[in-house]
């Protein structure tokens, strides 16, 4: 058995691997098992088994060596021996018919393993970029590039339009950024005097939070670059105050979020001619740009900006429809980079990810009590628990909060500078707990988040990888929980091919319970009515459980008395047609 490993006797008799250390406890089952059993018969193993034979220092995870000075090295500036050769990266021209594997050397080494492998061998000062970007990216305090940032940079010098995907965590921002950056540092200066006041640099981002991230990424990038700077544009802030500073100020690159482009584009005067200057436009997240939910604004800022522009699309995942329809974006002949080597998870696999199936009138208490062991297990917990709306977001706040949780919320319905300063705090801090809607699923790179809670049906499976994604960035250890009522466990085969594991509910004692019936009963009425809409358009909305509308309303019942209601809310009339369901029977409306 491989150093801190341990072998389980499984419930059911399958056996499991559980690889633990003080704060993570890590369940591998075998590939094949994993391929035999479906989801829900998946191997069930008793934690509190692994904790006590991980407190009886059986299983304490003995520190590999080789692991350890690969870790310490992630941190020097010029570590190890360079081959210059890329791992398990594949690329393909994007030209239909015309696949090609340039470079699939496939390699036993885990691209995002917890060895720090998520880096690749070159370090920056080898790469053709300008001197005042690598004394940028010095003062980042980034010495080697990461596998994808590897990949990329080449390509995107020689001015091809790139696809890429790499998992979460691994630099995709620098990825496209340093290029980008390179390429508006290389245009001459009879080209730049042409150029004035336009945006050549366009990075458009599906959240608020992201664009002030990558913001504030590119900033560090520009440090050196006098004649370069960068502006964000996103909802949420007054409109006339943006136009003031795009006037006073106008930067080469700018960030934004689609919708508040598109009201630049139709309402700031000028705004339009300068979209003319863009040489490069990048789509961060960019199936969640392309999806519907974006796809008209997008197509609309596309068709702003110059033919001839160079595109780059990136995320860690890239379904098979995005790259049906990434010929909207591109040219003909991008190439199609992706640095998760075939067969490979596009999850991490020092990510342990487990599932647990109860019903929604106990998963309060064992939220609670899943929490209150985390926060035992390890000082610097930092938690991130996302929810199916905003308002259902608002209300487990709420009642985490009255259990006296050091909760933080965010979310969209809260205004955009409570957003930033709860963002900005949880990314400082420790010991907390971010309640988040899907604001804060892509992108977002807080630090150090040690475990991620799921409630509820995810939106999809890629929104299921960008939320886990927010723990076990560069390459450190995380932990991911997705807790779901028996009805909504056919979500487990969407994510049947990822490693993710059952873990028994645990049997929550009866002061738990009365804490939580008591939290439950100080929040006020007015956020359980809101969940509950929220909570029922969701589920109206999903394909599989909205189909059958008695068994929505039974189910509506039952999420109301998991928040401590005999009777379910009421719903005003006009909500309940927007929903579709004025002449479903069982809703009471006012
Ligand atoms: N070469 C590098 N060396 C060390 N750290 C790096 C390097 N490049 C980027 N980083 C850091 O890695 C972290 C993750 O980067 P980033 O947020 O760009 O990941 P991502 O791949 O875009 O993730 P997601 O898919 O969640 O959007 C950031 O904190 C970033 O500063």
């Amino acid at each position: 058995m491989a150093g801190g490993d341990i072998l389980l006797r499984a419930h059911g008799g399958l056996p499991v691997l559980a690889r633990a250390s003080p704060c993570l406890l890590r369940l591998r089952v075998p590939a094949g098992v994993r391929r035999a059993a479906s989801p829900l018969a998946a191997a069930k193993v008793d934690i509190a088994d692994v904790v006590s034979q991980l407190r009886s220092g059986s299983a304490r995870g003995a520190a590999d060596p080789k692991r350890q000075r690969r870790v310490a090295e992630d941190g020097l500036a010029f570590p190890r021996a360079v081959t210059g050769r890329r791992r398990g990266v594949r690329e393909e021209e994007g030209e239909e018919g015309k696949a090609l594997e340039l470079d699939a050397e496939k390699s036993g080494a885990d691209a995002g393993g917890v060895d720090g492998s998520y880096l690749s061998e070159t370090r920056f000062d080898q790469c053709d970029i300008s001197p005042v970007s690598l004394k940028g990216v010095k003062d980042a305090g980034y010495g080697r590039m990461t596998q994808v940032q590897e990949a990329t940079l080449p390509v995107i010098l020689q001015g091809k339009d790139v696809l890429a995907k790499a998992k979460t965590g691994t630099g995709k921002t620098v990825a496209f950024l340093l290029p980008a950056i390179e390429v508006l540092s290389e245009l001459s200066s009879s080209q730049r005097s042409q150029l004035r006041s336009s945006i050549n640099l366009l990075v458009m981002c599906p959240t608020r939070e992201l664009a002030n991230q990558v913001a504030v990424e590119a900033k560090k990038l520009l440090k050196y670059h006098r004649s370069l700077g960068v502006q964000v544009v996103i909802g949420g802030t007054r409109i006339t105050q943006e136009q003031r500073n795009l006037q006073a100020n106008p930067c080469q690159i700018l960030v934004a979020t689609p919708g508040r482009l598109k009201d630049h584009l139709e309402n700031t005067p000028g705004f339009s001619t300068r979209l003319k200057g863009v040489k490069v436009l990048v789509l961060d997240e960019a199936d969640r740009l392309l999806d519907m939910g974006f796809r008209r604004d997008i197509e609309k800022i596309m068709a702003a900006t110059p033919k001839d522009r160079q595109t780059l699309l990136f995320s860690a995942t890239v379904p098979e429809e995005v790259r049906q329809i990434c010929h909207v974006a591109m040219k003909k002949d991008y190439k199609f980079i992706n640095t998760v080597k075939e067969g490979d998870e596009e999850t991490h696999s020092q990510v342990s990810q487990a599932y647990m199936v109860a019903p929604l009138d106990l998963q309060f208490s064992i939220l609670y009590d899943v929490l209150k062991k985390h926060i035992a297990e390890d000082a610097d917990y930092k938690v991130i628990i996302f929810c199916t709306t905003a308002m259902v977001t608002k209300l487990v706040a709420e009642v985490l909060s009255q259990l006296k949780l050091n909760i933080r919320e965010i979310h969209s319905r809260k205004s955009q500078s409570a957003r930033t300063k709860v963002s900005d705090e949880f990314r400082r801090s420790k010991g907390v707990i971010l309640v988040s809607s899907d604001v804060s699923a892509r992108g977002v790179d807080y630090p150090d988040v040690t475990l991620v809670i799921q409630v509820g049906i995810p939106a999809g499976r890629e929104q299921y990888i960008h939320r886990i994604g927010r723990t076990g960035r560069k390459g450190k250890e995380g932990q991911g929980l997705l807790l779901l009522a028996p009805w909504e466990s056919h979500f487990l085969t969407s994510v049947k091919d990822l490693s993710v594991s059952e873990a028994v509910a645990p049997s929550v004692d009866s002061s738990i319970q009365t804490e939580v019936k008591g939290a439950l009963r100080r929040v006020e009425m007015k956020s359980k009515e809101s969940a509950y809409q929220a909570w029922l358009g969701y589920y109206n909305s999903n394909k599989t459980i909205g189909g059958n509308k008695s068994r929505l309303v039974s189910l509506g019942e039952e999420f109301s008395r998991s928040m401590g209601l005999a009777v379910p809310p009421a719903i005003p009339k006009l909500i309940l047609r927007k929903m579709g369901l004025s002449k479903v029977p069982g809703f009471r409306s006012t």
